[in-house]
């Protein structure tokens, strides 16, 4: 049975006088791992941007758990953004602090614990993605993989309900991409949150996306929602059949 966890209602965004898509009405279920998909500059992190609050609609709703996020007050979206997990294309790690000080920044924003308390769930945090005993490491000193790990147990320090990614695998090479895929769906597996994340990689999307959206950029709406997989071959949109029938990396998605 489907349970929403975010709604999207008739949705329009903007730049100036420039609609860069409209209508958009679509559920993310609790527990999915949804993603927002179309090719370049068709206004996928422009989503993203107004489901966290970075922007405002023109017209329109987005709801979490039942409530509007757009019409909320400050105080309000605040409490509600607690509640989530979000790390960006970049990592967005500090440089100037450790991995332990990444981590426990939104703890010390918002929790209460003492400093042991905290020190324990940082270790915790960075040993759930792969990164035990790295703490008092600098950013600069790891691994771009590493790095958009330890970007994660920052992302999950809060135990989030939701999980947002934007191009969580943008500039890693195929093999720690796919690792990064899977403790994504660890994480995911192991504290049930929802996860909404841009991408157009076909393995991440084939490999763990439970669902999905299609904006298209010439029509400056959505065009599929549905199963990955059941769009590739079921779609009554070739334009949607396309984009996930390429061969990865092979064809420009301009062309799509
Ligand atoms: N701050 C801004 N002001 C004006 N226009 C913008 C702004 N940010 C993005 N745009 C335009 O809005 C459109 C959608 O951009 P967006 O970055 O959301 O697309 P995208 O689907 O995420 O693209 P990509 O896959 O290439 O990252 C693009 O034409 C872009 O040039």
């Amino acid at each position: 049975m489907s349970d929403p966890h975010i709604q999207i209602r008739n949705l329009t965004m903007a730049y100036g006088s420039r609609v860069i898509q409209q209508d958009l009405d679509f559920d993310i279920n609790r527990g999915d791992i949804f993603v927002i998909m179309g090719g370049s500059g068709c206004g996928k992190s422009t989503l993203l941007k107004h489901m966290l609050g970075l922007l405002q609609p023109r017209q329109g709703d987005i709801l979490y758990n039942n409530e509007s996020f757009v019409n909320a007050s400050p105080k309000q979206q605040d409490s509600m953004r607690q509640r989530w997990g979000i790390t960006y294309q970049s990592g967005g790690l500090f440089s100037a602090m450790t991995l332990a000080e990444n981590v426990n920044l939104p703890l010390q924003l918002y929790t209460s614990y003492s400093d042991a308390d905290r020190a324990d769930i940082i270790a915790y945090k960075l040993a759930l993605v792969g990164l035990a005993g790295y703490q008092e490491y600098y950013p600069s000193e790891i691994s771009g993989g590493m790095r958009k790990r330890a970007a994660l147990a920052r992302a999950i320090a809060l135990e989030p309900e939701i999980l947002f990614f934007d191009e969580p695998s943008a500039g890693l090479d195929p093999i720690s991409s796919c690792l990064l895929d899977d403790l994504i769906e660890q994480l995911h597996d192991s504290t049930g949150a929802t996860v909404v994340m841009v991408t157009h990689e076909l393995p991440s999307i084939f490999g763990i996306a439970t669902n999905s959206v299609y904006l298209d950029a010439s029509s400056k709406t959505m065009i599929a929602y549905g199963d990955p997989k059941q769009l590739r071959d079921h779609s009554d949109q070739p334009v949607v059949r396309q984009f996930l029938a390429r061969e990865s990396g092979s064809l420009q998605e301009e062309q799509v």
